[in-house]
């Protein structure tokens, strides 16, 4: 039997980004290994810091004044904090990326700009039948809003979004794909550009979720020729709880798409104060109100962290978390009944695997009590998280043997 403490020990050791888990904050003694960082990043150590430097600073001294003045007035941090992030992670020239609102609030106005682009000719919303609830649930009231029909793709729940399984439902009628570029249940990894291709033979625009790839897996959005995207700042960003999102949209789109929540912030002169709406140019006329300039200080480390680390250095250590988490299931886990739900193929994986077995609703809260932090996903998938700089090997290593421990006490 493999020792595969003494393998993780060794990976570790080898690791060249194996000093940056020591650059967050410590949990609790109670925690043995924390393996959601697809759902919550962790907190950096420099991020007290910054919020004190923040707190004393721009806002106790600047006050109101702070929105205009200073080296980076706060104005300009939707777009400063966008193209930080842009360069960082996401393939993206500046001017096409903000900082602002959540996911799903960007999601309904990133779907709803891109249906601006088409007429009523082309009625059906495409999507992802598994894609994640809330891309669902608004594309859904986004259908009922516009006289629309959502068209399903209907993947593989263990897989996810195929370029053949889009070109059998895209055509004529298509007003807007919409999907994730990590699967969140799967952690199936899509091929963005040979998809957003399809849409584009279909005449139709792509919205894409990068909620589970951003700052974990190199995103090209301007090279696969993306229309739109959004993403999460909470997961492997480390923006802290509640983070604000990214929104993208390209520069080609800029003049012809509208968004539909038109606030004083997006507007082109929002201290003027006047009677009509009129949208900014470019990417600010896609900001609705004030921006959430506090959560915006964790972020900007988060996102100073990737590209300290360097997003082709994350993905291959998250390749190797990966590689080493499935050594271990495929030798203790699988013959113990447990299912990988997960592509195996490195080009279709993302940054987490699922693991499924009946009875896995039950073992979560057991694992949890021993320090063993992933998460559950109904109907019988545990999700193994591996965030790249703030996950040890050893980590992976103790908490497959935890899970091991629990299934054979059963
Ligand atoms: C694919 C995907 N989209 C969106 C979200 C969340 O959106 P929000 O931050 O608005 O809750 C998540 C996770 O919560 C997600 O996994
Ligand atoms: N966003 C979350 C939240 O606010 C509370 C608890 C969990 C989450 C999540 O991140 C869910 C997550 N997007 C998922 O992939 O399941």
């Amino acid at each position: 039997m493999t020792d595969f403490a003494a393998t993780a020990a060794d990976l570790d050791a080898a690791d060249p980004l194996g000093h940056w888990p020591g650059r967050f904050v410590p949990a609790g003694d109670d925690l043995v290994a924390y393996l959601d960082g697809n759902s919550l990043g962790r907190p950096p150590r420099d991020l007290p810091a910054a919020l004190d430097a923040f707190v004393r600073g721009p806002w106790a001294d600047r006050l109101i004044r702070g929105w205009s003045e200073g080296d980076e007035p706060w104005m300009d941090w939707p777009l400063l904090v966008g193209d930080e992030l842009a360069a960082a992670a996401l393939g993206a020239a500046a001017g096409q990326t903000i900082i602002a609102d959540s996911t799903s609030v960007l999601i309904y106005k990133l779907a709803r700009a891109a249906l601006s682009l088409s007429g009523p000719e082309r009625d059906e919303i495409v999507l992802d039948a598994h894609n994640f609830p809330t891309d669902r649930y608004l594309l859904e009231g986004i259908a009922a809003e516009t006289g629309r029909v959502l068209r399903w793709i209907e993947t593989d729940p263990e897989l996810g979004v195929t370029p053949e399984l889009v070109a059998e439902v895209v055509g004529e009628r298509t007003a807007l794909v919409l999907a994730s570029h990590v699967a969140y249940r799967s952690g199936y990894l899509a091929e963005a550009a040979a998809i957003t291709a399809v849409a584009h033979d279909a005449g139709a625009p792509v919205l894409w979720d990068c909620s589970h790839s951003v700052g974990s897996v190199p995103i090209m959005l301007d090279a696969w020729e993306v229309d739109f995207a959004v993403g999460c700042g909470y997961k492997y960003l480390n923006g802290g709880p509640g983070a604000p999102a990214f929104g993208y949209v390209a520069a080609r789109h800029h003049d012809h798409a509208r968004q539909p929540l038109q606030g004083w912030m997006g507007h082109a002169e929002p201290f003027v104060m006047g009677p009509g709406y009129r949208p900014a140019a470019g990417i600010r006329g896609f900001v609705t109100g004030t921006p959430p300039i506090l959560a915006m200080v964790p972020l900007r480390l988060g996102i100073g962290d990737v590209a300290e680390a360097g997003i082709e250095a994350v993905r291959t250590k998250s390749l190797a978390l990966t590689d080493f988490a499935l050594s271990m299931i495929d030798e203790l886990l699988v013959p113990r009944g447990v299912r990988l739900g997960s592509p195996r193929d490195h080009d279709h994986r993302g940054g987490h695997l699922t693991i499924s077995r009946t009875g896995f609703e039950e073992l979560t809260p057991r694992l949890w009590a021993r320090g063993v932090i992933p998460d559950f996903r109904r109907p019988d998938g545990i999700r193994l998280g591996l965030s790249p700089l703030t996950t040890r090997f050893a980590e992976v290593a103790r908490a497959i043997e935890v899970v091991v421990e629990e299934l054979d006490r059963v």
